[in-house]
């Protein structure tokens, strides 16, 4: 079946190709989900610790201006200067303490300055009542552009290095702004890096107090401390450098998703190749007759005469005997179901034709699984075995498993058709699936098995059985006889009996076993048997 072989080869590679890839996309997923908070914590923990750095200088600025404040009344005389000297010297951050009047440097901690150093209009104060000047260069230190603080009542301030809130920052990858809050908005007061974000982002941001954010190309996070000295701090840097982390990310993970993708592909391809190499075993093996057929005796319970047999498949496989529960899924989902079947109508008429036709009574009880329900060409396949066997369908019984059994309009019409042919029809394994009643009134079954775990609850189990004799009642006030299967001692076919069910079959009477047993051991004409 090159067609079968060539479907079956694409689907083994399609779900291995799917088993291989799922690991390696989780692993690009997990990894992905990990560079992006690593960028976003780094961004935060930059935030909050530059904020921290600007809170300590701001800190700093206001123990100057407290100490400096003695001297307002002669800001620049000399004892002033000294008080400024010995601060610059004090504080880390600060460089030079300063008195401001007007705009203008008059003195600071390294001269009175004459004439007075005239520093530009005068920006907006903040709400703590001081101004600030960035990038200021000041004639005394050319190299340096401090940015200077002052307290805008008392005129004195610092000049200090704004870079060193900065420190350990890739200026490449991160823009920084550090702002305050003043009365007319934001002003920013310090800026490092190559991607400083814009003031309109500073004022936007600045009635909040604290989050990520993302900003066309750029992804950021801002800290601010609003309410207590109004300094905020952003810190951007392009949404795309997360792929670097990414990659990082990628190449720790991806030995471990590779070696998940190659097991899982192993482990599925194998699966499934075992379950081609047993849809081919299993064609293989009804080519070489390695099935055959068990017979187990039905009786009559009052009797004891053996009325009827179920033919039960087994497959011998290197001398190890396989059971139906195991092989028959696998052919039903491998498409050899109907070849199973018609090797069952083939065994069971060469095996059970002549013993039939010598009897005027004894029935074969055949089982059929939901999939030879769907299966156009039934009725036909079941004549062709009505003429192997040289009887009428009453012969027969058909049964039906409930757990397969496909509940539509076809399904109805298929058994109302074996019926008419003569066929008696079966409901298998009768409470074991998803069914109830309302099957036994939709569908003209004949017959219902009560299956061995509810038969195997009678004498054992008093409410059970009180279940299981209720559902004998309701079958047969739906006009369905019950067989009892599975019956195992002689106290459930008294009780069985009591309750109106005439036919079981079970260990009490007999073991499946082969044809040739069977009819010397069951078939003897009126013979009944003892049990
Ligand atoms: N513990 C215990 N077990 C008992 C007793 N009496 C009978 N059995 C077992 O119960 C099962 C009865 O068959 P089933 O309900 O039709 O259930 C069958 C039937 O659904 C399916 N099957 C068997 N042969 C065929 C076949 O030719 N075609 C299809 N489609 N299904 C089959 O496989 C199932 C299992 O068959 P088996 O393994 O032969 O198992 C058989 C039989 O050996 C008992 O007293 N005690």
């Amino acid at each position: 079946m090159p067609r079968i072989n060539n479907a079956g080869n694409l689907l083994i590679l399609l779900v291995g190709a799917i088993a291989f890839l799922a690991p390696l996309f989780a692993g690009i997923w997990y990894a992905r989900d990990n560079a992006i908070s690593q960028q976003r914590e780094y961004l935060q923990s930059t935030a909050s610790s530059v904020l921290a750095r600007a809170l300590q200088i701001g800190g700093q600025h206001r123990a100057v201006v407290e100490q400096l404040s003695a001297f307002i009344d002669a800001p620049c005389s000399d004892n002033a200067l000294r008080a400024m000297r010995i601060s610059a010297l004090s504080y880390r951050y600060i460089q030079s303490a300063l008195y401001i009047r007007d705009g203008q440097v008059l003195c600071s901690s390294i001269d009175v300055h004459d004439p007075p150093f005239f520093l530009g209009s005068a920006p907006g104060r903040n709400l703590q009542g001081t101004r600030a000047w960035a990038d200021i260069t000041l004639p005394w230190a050319p190299q340096a552009q401090p940015l200077l603080i002052a307290q805008a009542d008392t005129g004195f301030g610092v000049a200090l290095d704004a870079d060193e809130v900065f420190f350990g920052i890739d200026p490449t990858q991160f823009g920084v702004v550090v702002f305050e809050r003043v009365e007319s908005g934001t002003q920013r007061l310090a800026e490092f890096g190559h991607l400083v974000p814009n003031q309109a982002l500073a004022d936007e941001i600045s009635g909040r107090t604290s989050g990520a954010f993302v900003a066309g190309d750029l992804v950021g996070h801002f800290d601010s401390d609003f309410n207590d000295f109004t300094l905020g701090a952003i810190v951007v840097t392009p949404a795309n450098t997360v792929n670097a982390g990414l990659w990082g990310q990628l190449l720790r993970v991806f030995p471990f998703t590779l070696f998940g993708s190659v097991v899982i592909f192993l482990l599925v391809t194998r699966l499934l190749s075992r379950r081609r190499s047993i849809s081919k075993d299993l064609q293989m093996a009804i080519r070489q007759h390695e099935f055959y057929l068990d017979y187990q005796p039905i009786l009559d319970i009052e009797t004891q005469r053996c009325i009827g047999a179920e033919a039960l498949l087994r497959w011998r496989r290197n001398g190890e005997v396989i059971a139906p529960d195991i092989f028959i899924p696998l052919a039903e989902s491998n498409g050899v179901m109907t070849l199973l079947t018609d090797e069952v109508f083939r065994l069971a008429a060469r095996d059970m034709s002549k013993v039939m036709q010598d009897s005027e009574d004894f029935y074969l009880s055949i089982n059929l699984s939901g999939h030879d329900l769907t299966v156009p060409g039934l009725t036909e396949r079941l004549r062709h075995m009505l003429e192997a066997f040289g009887l009428a369908g009453d012969r027969f019984m058909l049964e039906v498993t409930e757990s397969s059994f496909v509940d539509n309009e076809h399904s109805r019409e298929l058994i109302r058709e074996v019926r008419r042919l003569g066929f008696k029809v079966a409901i298998d394994d009768f409470g074991t699936g998803f069914s109830n009643f309302a099957y036994l009134q939709r569908y003209e079954f004949d017959f219902l098995k009560l299956d061995r775990l509810f038969v195997e609850t009678i004498s054992v189990d008093d409410v059970r059985s009180n279940l299981v004799f209720h559902l004998i009642e309701l079958a047969e006030k739906l006009n369905v006889q019950v067989i009892a299967e599975g019956v195992e001692e002689s106290e459930q076919a008294v009780k069985l009996l009591e309750k109106g069910v005439s036919r079981a079959q079970g260990w009490l009477y007999g073991r499946p076993c082969r044809a040739r047993r069977f009819i010397r051991d069951f078939c003897k004409p009126a013979a009944p048997l003892t049990v």
